[in-house]
C-alpha cells in the first residue's frame, strides 16, 4: 500500500475553516482526504473521526443511514474543541462500492437487512480496511486519537494496524423513521455499541442544517 500526499488547502465550512489534506492511494487509485483543525501534532490525543464514504448520506441527504448526521456532528465537535482530524475514506458502501450498495438497498427494499443484503450479493458484511490511515496519521504528525465511533471493530482494526486509540467516544445522532431498523441491525448484528434511546432525532439535526 502506498499512500502519497498530494496537496493541502483551506476548507471553510459552517463550523470552522479546516485544512484539507489530499492523498492518493496508488494501489487502488482512490483519493482520500483528511480535514484537520488546529495543531494536531504533539502528545495530547487528538479528537478524531474515521468516516467511510456514503455518497447517499453525506451528499444526498439520505435518511436511510446515519452517515450524513455523523459527518456533520463530527465536524461540529472538532470545531467546538478547536482541534481535531476527520478522515474521509473512499470506501463507499462498507467497501463494496456505490453501485453494489444500490443493489444492496434494492434487496433491503424487499425485506433483507443490511447484513443479509451484502451476503446475498456475495460480499462480507463489512469489507472495509483502515490501514491506510497509518501513513496519513504519520504525515500529519498525529500520535494518538480519541475516536468518535460506535463501532468497536473499527477501534480494534485501527489498533491492530498500530494506531493508538486512547478513547472511544459515542456518536449517536440522526435517528429517524427511515433508519431505525438499519441502526437496530448495526447494533444487533454488526456489534455497534449504541442504544436507540441514546440517539438525537434527525429533526434536531435538520434545524442545524438549515442554520
Ligand atoms: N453495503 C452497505 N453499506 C452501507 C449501508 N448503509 C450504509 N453503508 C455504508 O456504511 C459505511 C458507514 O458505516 P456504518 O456501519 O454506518 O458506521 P461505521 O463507520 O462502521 O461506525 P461509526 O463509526 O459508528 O459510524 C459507509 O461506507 C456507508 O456507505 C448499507 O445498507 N449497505
Ligand atoms: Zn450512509
Amino acid at each position: 500500500m502506498t499512500i502519497r500526499f498530494i496537496a493541502a488547502s483551506q476548507l471553510p465550512t459552517p463550523w470552522a475553516t479546516f485544512t484539507m489534506h489530499g492523498f492518493e492511494d496508488e494501489a487502488t487509485g482512490k483519493d482520500h482526504i483528511a480535514l484537520t483543525l488546529g495543531d494536531v501534532t504533539g502528545d495530547v490525543p487528538v479528537l478524531g473521526r474515521v468516516h467511510s464514504e456514503c455518497l447517499t448520506g453525506d451528499a444526498l441527504f439520505s435518511m436511510r443511514c446515519d452517515c450524513g448526521y455523523q459527518l456533520q456532528e463530527a465536524l461540529k465537535r472538532i470545531a467546538e474543541e478547536g482541534r481535531g482530524v476527520l478522515f474521509y475514506l473512499r470506501q463507499e458502501g462498507r467497501g463494496i462500492g456505490l453501485l453494489n450498495k444500490i443493489r444492496a438497498y434494492h434487496l433491503q427494499d424487499q425485506g433483507a437487512d443490511t447484513v443479509e443484503a451484502n451476503e446475498q450479493l456475495g460480499f462480507g458484511a463489512d469489507m472495509r480496511r483502515y490501514d491506510l490511515c497509518v501513513p496519513m496519521l504519520n504525515h500529519l504528525g498525529i500520535t494518538s486519537l480519541r475516536l468518535m465511533t460506535n463501532n468497536p471493530r473499527k477501534v480494534d482494526a485501527l489498533t491492530r494496524d498500530g494506531v493508538n486509540v486512547v478513547e472511544r467516544l459515542p456518536i449517536t445522532t440522526g435517528l429517524n423513521p427511515h433508519n431505525e431498523q438499519y441502526l437496530a441491525t448495526k447494533a444487533g448484528k454488526l456489534g455497534h455499541m449504541m442504544a436507540l434511546d441514546d440517539f438525537t432525532q434527525a429533526s434536531d439535526v435538520d434545524i442545524e442544517r438549515k442554520g
